[in-house]
């Protein structure tokens, strides 16, 4: 009979149907979903499938369990060491792009416009071939502690990324969230130190959460703040959970999505400057992706840390949070130090 994998090489190398394989964090079962027919299913929050929504969160893609085949197969292989791949050669014109944007954004946030405003940039890496399958379960065994996923659909193209971030997981009543902002890079040899400047940034996303969640949500907890490596850098990250409303699913990731990790404050005007601004288009970067379940558990996740693989070469995706206090080439340098996770694997 045939396995995941081979479900996955046949659908990787035909690119027809529409597709998602993932793994979550910490686990070790892998879950492949293959749609049958090549139709475009819109999300209903009342049956059981895989989305896959962009930045804006309109026209979510949604493959339903009813029209595909779903296989599980475990994760044996042993864990996989991140080699010190070195950084790129910065490309200046890039950068420079990129400092303006930020630039622009912190004399934004001076002024009063906004109170943070997470920008973005893409980088494209030429590739003769890439190997879909070998290079997605080298990142299952690099990142054990992201979701990490690939994901096909003939509009949207093939994707693939290890999030560390959670957006939301409902379960009945249950559901949980996280803050997650603030970043650098992992060092073994010395104890994480958190500026003001990382701490408040990672504040206006467990307020503005918490916020967001008053009215639908009762009983809201709150963590501590602590520190959460994903891969070569790490974060400061707050557990959020509560009691929601029944049927509030659709409503609470309405009010949550895009959060302030990835968009910015106000929400609406943020993503409009972005949209305006970036120079791009984000597509899916920083959109939401994941299961949904009406009768069991609903897990949602943010897609960071990921790629859109074309024909000949691979974008990369990623951005940093930009507050009055930012300066825009520590940012830019935080942006090459995310990359770092796709750039990682695809050697
Ligand atoms: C925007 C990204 O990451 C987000 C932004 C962070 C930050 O500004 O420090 C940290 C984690 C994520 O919420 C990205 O990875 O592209």
């Amino acid at each position: 009979m045939a396995g995941l994998f081979d479900f996955f090489e046949e659908a990787a190398a035909s690119q027809v149907l529409p597709f998602a394989v993932y793994c979550k964090p910490g686990s070790n079962i892998i879950t492949g979903i293959f749609q049958r027919l090549p139709h475009r299913h819109s999300i209903n929050f009342n049956k059981k499938g895989f989305v896959f929504a962009p930045f804006t969160g309109n026209q979510a893609i949604f493959i339903p369990d009813y029209a595909s085949v779903v296989v599980t197969a475990p994760l044996e292989a042993a864990p996989y060491p991140v080699s010190a791949v070195a950084q790129p050669d910065v490309d200046t014109s890039a950068k420079e792009a990129f400092e303006r944007l930020v630039s622009k954004s912190i004399e934004l946030i001076m002024q009063g416009t906004f109170e943070k405003l997470v920008c973005s940039r893409t980088e494209r890496i030429p590739l003769e071939k890439c190997d879909v399958v070998a290079v997605y379960k080298k990142m299952l065994r690099a990142y054990p502690n992201a979701f990490r996923y690939c994901f096909f659909d003939p509009l949207a193209g093939l994707w693939m990324g290890a999030t560390p971030e959670q957006l939301l997981k409902a379960d009945g009543g249950n559901i949980s969230t996280v803050a997650l902002a603030g970043t650098q890079l992992y060092d073994e040899n010395n104890e994480v130190l958190w500026p003001e400047k990382e701490k408040q940034e990672q504040q206006f996303v467990t307020d503005y959460i918490t916020g967001q969640l008053h009215g639908l949500v009762s009983d809201i907890s709150v963590s501590n703040p602590y520190t959460f490596r994903a891969g070569n850098i790490v974060h400061i990250k707050t557990d959020i959970w509560g009691t929601a409303s029944p049927g509030s699913l659709r409503q609470i990731l309405q009010r949550l999505h895009p959060t302030p990790a990835v968009c910015g404050l106000p929400k609406q005007e943020a993503m409009q400057f972005l949209l305006h601004n970036e120079g791009y288009n984000r597509e899916y970067y920083s959109g939401f992706l994941g299961e949904v379940n009406p009768d069991g558990q609903t897990d949602l996740f943010v897609n960071l840390r990921c790629m859109k693989i074309d024909d000949n070469s691979v974008q990369l995706f990623m951005g940093c949070g930009v507050t009055k206090d930012s300066d825009p080439e520590k940012e830019f340098m935080e942006t090459v130090n995310k990359s770092m996770t796709m750039r990682k694997i695809l050697v």
